[in-house]
């Protein structure tokens, strides 16, 4: 003990150079108070995060700040200081704070989503946003409206399996989801041929894109692991980056090892594929496609840059869809009177001839369908506060001082049930965003005029979800297409949206429910329609 004397005052008197030299005529933010030296260790929330930031955010106000160790986290509960901070002075917040394990062992910086601010990520953004803007995104609605006719077609099969009385089991619906986005999004990114079994197209196959979604899950779950602030000692201590394998307790760098390897197959399996597919002239066109076509002799890095890219947008895109279309299918089941609702909407538009498409949304046909969706994303956001920023200078917002590398959480959930904007913010009530007079299609629904969610589920600035428009047509079109073909209940009659349960981590999602499917059109016409 007395050996470790000295260590521990030279410790004590560094931390305390750096709070000192940190801080600044004006004030810090308020927030809970915390220990010299460990901060908020003790309070730091560990589940639902988003509830405690929220709760903070009620208590302290709109800007809150605490500290882990010399870390000093802010987190922003309103639309306008998120706004103002992330987007207006996005120059300056674009910055991911760093990630020693997940990040840099890991090798996660290399994917979009973690890699920090500068040449790499300003390149992966321009390459994506090629293919995946609003206005490119349209290119695609062909694709995402087959893939939702497929689910419907995938979810009859199964309510034909299932029983004589025509129920799904309970846990089916989403597993097929999972496979179903898992296929979309791939065929979207590799150009993989998703066509119902029986019938072959181009591109990578079924089996390919099954195995790769099951690659993904794992090597996500790594991810997930690693990405908890402090889940491994090298977070304190980054000096042990440095230590080999081989050293007692330096378990961490086989893990990391591993994860590493999980991470490069992930990448480049599929991407060499697509890359064999197009060559061959046996490809779909697709994302990396695209990106080929635009750039035909690129040199290995900028290969690099599209196969990376390529990993990112499945990663990201697949989990976050999931999620949100497992809320609706909860929400759904738990309120039958909006379902009512939406599946009169779609009769009187739609009606059971044809299955709805694209051109509907586009031309604001089913408003309130839309509202649906848009209730879905504020009630469970994918990512419930962000993935976090960081600030690269020292920055004042609303009279407070926020240090240089000071991380930036903006919790969207809180944001998003925020009651100064949203009346009855728990209950998922989509007339919030309807009119006051009500639409064409429901004159007798008055509406509340609420604000709409914008991007705000996507994030903030130049970190902004790249696939939100993407995210946005697709969840829109399984939705209607969804409710255009069955009747969904609950199989648990205590489970109600207030008790629900949920996923406790950086992604929202609920937790296994019972779900029951009836189809609700003539079992030929969802076949003659999904099969199109
Ligand atoms: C409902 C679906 C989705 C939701 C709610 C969602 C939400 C988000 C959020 C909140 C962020 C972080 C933004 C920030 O740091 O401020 C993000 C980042 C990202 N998302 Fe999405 N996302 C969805 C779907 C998708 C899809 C379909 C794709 C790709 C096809 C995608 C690809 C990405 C990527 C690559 C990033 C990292 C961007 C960067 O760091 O520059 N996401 N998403």
């Amino acid at each position: 003990m007395a050996d470790a004397l000295p260590f521990i005052l030279i410790l004590s008197v560094t931390l305390l150079i750096y709070y000192f030299s940190r801080r600044s005529a004006l004030p810090k933010p308020p927030g809970p108070r915390g220990w010299p030296i460990l901060g908020n260790i003790f309070e730091n929330p560990v589940s639902h995060k988003q509830r405690k930031y929220k709760e903070w955010g009620d208590k302290y106000g709109p800007i809150v700040r605490y500290n882990l160790f010399t870390d000093e986290i802010i987190v922003l509960n309103t639309r306008e200081t998120a706004t103002e901070l992330l987007e207006k002075r996005s120059a300056s917040s674009q910055d991911r704070p760093r990630q020693i394990m997940c990040g840099e062992l890991m090798n996660w910086n290399k994917a979009m989503g973690l890699s920090r601010a500068g040449y790499q990520h300003r390149t992966y953004r321009k390459l994506v946003g090629g293919v995946l803007s609003p206005t490119a995104v349209r290119n695609l609605f062909p694709v995402e409206e087959r893939a939702a006719r497929l689910f419907v077609h995938d979810l009859l099969r199964q309510c034909s399996a299932a029983s004589t009385e025509k129920n799904v089991d309970p846990t089916k619906p989403l597993q097929l989801l999972r496979r179903s986005v898992g296929r979309n999004v791939a065929g979207i990114i590799f150009g993989a041929d998703f066509a119902p079994e029986g019938r072959t197209g181009q591109g990578l196959t079924l089996e390919e894109v099954d195995q790769y979604i099951y690659d993904a899950d794992v090597a996500h779950a790594k991810f997930g692991r690693a990405l908890v602030p402090f889940a491994y000692m090298v977070d304190w201590m980054p000096w042990l980056k440095h230590v080999p394998e081989w050293f007692p307790f330096a378990g961490f760098q086989r893990d990391a090892r591993l994860a590493r390897e999980d991470l490069e197959v992930l990448t480049w399996v599929p991407f060499n594929k697509t890359l064999e597919r197009i060559n061959s002239g046996n490809s779909q066109p697709c994302y990396v496609e695209f990106c080929l076509d635009a750039n035909p002799n690129p040199t290995p890095e900028e290969l690099d840059h599209i196969a990376w890219t390529a990993m990112s947008a499945f990663t990201g895109g697949t989990d976050t869809t999931i999620g949100t279309l497992s809320t609706f299918f909860l929400a759904i089941s738990l309120h039958p009177e909006v379902q009512k609702l939406a599946q009169q909407e779609i009769d009187e538009v739609i009606g059971p001839d044809r299955m709805p498409s694209l051109a509907d949304r586009d031309r604001d046909q089913l408003p309130y369908v839309s509202a649906l969706v848009q209730e879905c994303l504020r009630s469970a956001p994918a990512f419930p506060y962000g993935v976090s920023h960081r600030a690269m200078k020292d920055e004042i917002l609303d009279g407070y001082f926020i240090a240089k590398g000071s991380t930036v959480i903006a919790n969207l959930w809180g944001i998003l049930h925020d009651e100064s904007v949203y009346q009855s913010p728990h209950s998922f009530e989509p007339e919030r965003f309807l009119p006051k007079t009500g639409t064409p299609t429901n004159p007798n629904i008055p509406g509340r005029n609420e604000p709409g969610i914008g991007s705000i589920p996507w994030g903030y600035g130049r970190r902004l979800c790249p696939g939100m428009a993407m995210a946005d047509s697709s969840v829109w079109i399984y939705v209607a297409s969804v409710l255009w073909a069955f009747d969904i209940s609950s199989t648990d009659k205590d489970l109600t949206w207030q008790n629900a349960k949920w996923n406790d981590g950086a992604f929202l999602f609920p937790l296994p429910f019972g779900t029951r499917l009836v189809p609700r059109r003539s079992v030929s016409s969802i076949v003659t329609e999904s099969e199109k």
